[in-house]
């Protein structure tokens, strides 16, 4: 006979710290900060967006502090059980971004002879702006589950770049999830409670933590530095240039699939940086590396951090002041067809190494409207051209379409399915 247990709720908790005086506001959340995701759904609580919207959530959104991103395969042939898990999964993710469990029981409630279906670590944490972001990989419209007609064309699979040494087992995988938040414990817990729910359908294939970080997507916040030190994301695509968004992030009603309009394509590379290496370099060439000052993050051809470089500028001797093989003159859309992305990546520290170097680097996650044009192209160069390259290592790498954005009803990538 099962026993029904009553029990707390997390946002039971939550109301009642807030009660007392030690809810959001007090634990220094910006109260009155807006958080509405993209414009397309608003959240009343000042903490919590929502998972509903044109767009998924955790792209244009204002970068939180912490990532846990896990990419999973799929380990049934059933077009089904797929299809429940996503259902499943956009449940638990519209419950989780607003601070309540992953299921309604709750960790301490339920049927007391059965799992909770909540893992109970978020007990009484704030929502602390978790955003969930699905995508689909290549893998996922091989012949297992009738989609193979339904692959866009954009998601073939990423070349080999020049220096590569990807690991497979940090690479690929046939479905991902990005969670972003300003609490590690909050975004552990999604990913953890995701997978609980996944078990018998998705296995874990590989996942990664990011602190700090590497990038802003609106116009007022601060540029955070990289773990080399430097400002990193000042020339990045922002929420308010909606003209960059539309023709630089989102997949447009031109796509040959129509399930992905309104969606991007998310490229995530682990890249390893040498930072003991880099660690011994001079200020001049850590500089000359970047074609930026260290201290206020402003192109060495002159001007504050928010000028655009001047790459024909030259010195006293006539060599260029952003050097030819700086990474922002490589990486410039200037010299790349115009193309920009959404870059949101993290950095990571993964331990030390067997010869006791950190395993460090920058968890580089960029949303663009079409690999093939905006980050293809971009990679070959700098993994050719790019005085960086001395400093880096890709050790990871993946490649998602993340379909638009979920309506009230509907569960995530449902369009894919035909329905
Ligand atoms: C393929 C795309 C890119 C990879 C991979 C990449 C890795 C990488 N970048 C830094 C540090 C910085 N990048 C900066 C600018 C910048 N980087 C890319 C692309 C990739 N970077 C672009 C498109 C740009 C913007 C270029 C422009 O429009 O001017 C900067 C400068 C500040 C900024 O604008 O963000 C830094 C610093 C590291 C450390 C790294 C891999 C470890
Ligand atoms: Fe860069």
């Amino acid at each position: 006979m099962t026993e029904e247990r009553g029990g707390i709720s997390r946002r039971g908790l939550i109301g009642g710290g807030a009660a007392l005086g030690i809810g959001a506001a007090a634990a220094g959340f910006g109260a009155g900060r807006a958080v509405a995701d993209d414009a397309t759904s608003a959240s009343r609580d000042p903490e919590a967006y929502s998972l509903y919207g044109a767009h998924q959530p955790g792209i244009v959104t204002p970068v939180q502090d912490r990532l846990h991103f896990a990419a999973f395969d799929v380990t049934t042939d059933s077009r089904a059980a797929l299809v429940d898990l996503l259902r499943a999964w956009t449940d638990a993710a519209a419950r989780m971004m607003h601070g309540e469990g992953a299921g309604p029981a709750g960790p301490t409630s339920g049927d007391y002879d059965a799992p909770p279906d909540d893992t109970g670590e978020a007990i009484g944490l704030p929502p602390s702006r978790l955003t969930l972001t699905f995508g689909f990989g290549a893998s996922l419209f091989d012949d297992r589950f009738g989609l193979s007609g339904r692959r866009p064309a954009a998601l073939a699979p990423l070349p080999h770049f020049p220096g590569d040494n990807l690991q497979e087992e940090r690479s690929n995988g046939d479905l991902c999830v990005q969670a972003c938040s300003d609490d590690p414990q909050v975004a552990v817990h999604a990913i953890r409670n995701l997978a609980r729910i996944g078990f018998g359908t998705v296995g874990m294939r590989w996942s990664q933590l990011g602190f700090g970080r590497t990038s802003t997507t609106t116009r007022d916040e601060a540029t955070p530095r990289n773990l080399f030190g430097f400002k990193d994301g000042t020339m990045n695509v922002k929420s308010e240039d909606r003209e960059a968004l539309t023709d630089h992030v989102w997949v447009g009603d031109d796509t040959d699939q129509a399930w992905m309009a309104g969606g991007s394509y998310l490229v995530a590379r682990r890249i390893n940086m040498t930072i003991e290496i880099w660690d011994r370099q001079p200020l001049r060439e850590q500089e000359r590396v970047i074609g930026r000052s260290k201290a206020e993050g402003a192109p060495l051809s002159g001007g504050g951090e928010h000028d655009q470089p001047d790459f024909a500028r030259a010195g006293r001797e006539g060599e260029p002041l952003v050097d030819t093989g700086a990474h922002v003159r490589i990486a410039h859309p200037d010299h790349n067809g115009g193309v920009r992305m959404l870059r949101r990546g993290y950095n990571f520290v993964d331990g030390s190494t067997e010869i006791g170097r950190m395993d460090a680097g920058l968890f580089f996650v960029a949303y663009v409207v079409d690999p093939r044009t905006h980050f293809v192209p971009v990679q070959m160069r700098l993994s050719t051209l790019d005085g960086m390259q001395e400093y880096v290592q890709h050790t990871g790498s993946g490649l998602f379409a993340a379909p638009p954005g979920v309506r009230k009803g509907e569960y995530v990538g449902q369009h894919l399915f035909g329905a």
